[in-house]
């Protein structure tokens, strides 16, 4: 659940004057941000500007030339191989483009191995895949395989898969990019629903009508910094509404 506001949120992402260099060239330079429980943060910005490596970052994917990057209180940047790759598995939920389902697993079973990977035993892990599948409305497509799958089914159990473990933290990137305006409407409600139960969600985006659907806090990400952020401004389909 999200705290009330008199209650104090916990930190679950703090970046301290982070830089990441790919040789010579710096794609973040001097990039500080927290985020607390519960938020929703849209990080937005210009090709090139960033934004994926922030992401990878934060998902310990990556680790940063310079600074620290603590996620639920862990300093990424101190942590061996194997303790990152575990650390990413237990509490980090990642949402992609292209949704990365594994072809020759059914829905349940691309499900299922997120938490076996964390060695939940079987009947445990299949229940609780069951109770996602379920709650995101596709209990009726477990047994197919994601080619027969539409995009927006795909993208629901990739979103299942990335909840399987309970993440203090859900990471998008681009979620809606490669769907129709439909299933993409759908996902935005899923992910804005999973927010509003209290899951942390972090999403990058091109897109301004996907960030202020599911995001309340924007942060614009230009030249490998953050060159601001403000409160989403709410849009529906119908057009544009005043800052919530
Ligand atoms: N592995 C890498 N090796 C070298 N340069 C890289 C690498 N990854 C990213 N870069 C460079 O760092 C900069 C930032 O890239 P990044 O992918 O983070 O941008 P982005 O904001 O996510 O862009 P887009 O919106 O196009 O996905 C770019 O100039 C990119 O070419």
């Amino acid at each position: 659940m999200i705290p009330k506001d008199s209650e104090p949120l916990q930190t679950v992402v703090r970046l301290s004057d982070v830089r990441k260099d790919f040789g010579d060239y710096s794609a973040l330079d001097g990039v500080g941000l927290e985020i607390r429980a519960g938020e929703s943060v849209a990080v937005m910005g210009p090709s090139g500007s960033g934004k994926s490596t922030l992401l990878n970052l934060l998902s310990g994917l990556d680790r940063p030339s310079a600074g620290s990057v603590v996620v639920c209180g862990q300093d990424l940047g101190k942590l061996t191989e194997k303790e990152l790759a575990l650390f990413r598995r237990r509490r980090i939920g990642m949402v992609f483009q292209f949704f990365n389902l594994l072809d020759d697993l059914p829905a349940l079973d691309n499900v299922v191995l997120a938490g076996r990977l964390v060695g939940l035993k079987a009947g445990p892990a299949r229940r609780r895949a069951m109770e996602l599948l379920d709650q995101l409305g596709i209990a009726d497509r477990q047994d197919v395989y994601p080619a027969s799958l539409s995009g927006g089914e795909r993208q629901r159990v990739a979103v299942a898969r990335a909840l399987m473990n309970r993440p203090a933290l859900l990471l998008a990137d681009e979620p809606t990019g490669a769907l129709d305006s439909r299933s993409g409407d759908s996902v935005v409600e899923l992910l804005t629903e999973v927010n509003r139960q209290g899951q942390t969600l972090v999403v990058v985006t091109h897109d301004r009508r996907l960030a202020a659907r599911c995001a309340r806090r924007v942060v614009d990400v230009v030249d490998g910094r953050i060159a601001g952020e403000h409160i989403a401004e709410q849009v529906t389909a119908h057009g544009r509404e005043q800052a919530r």
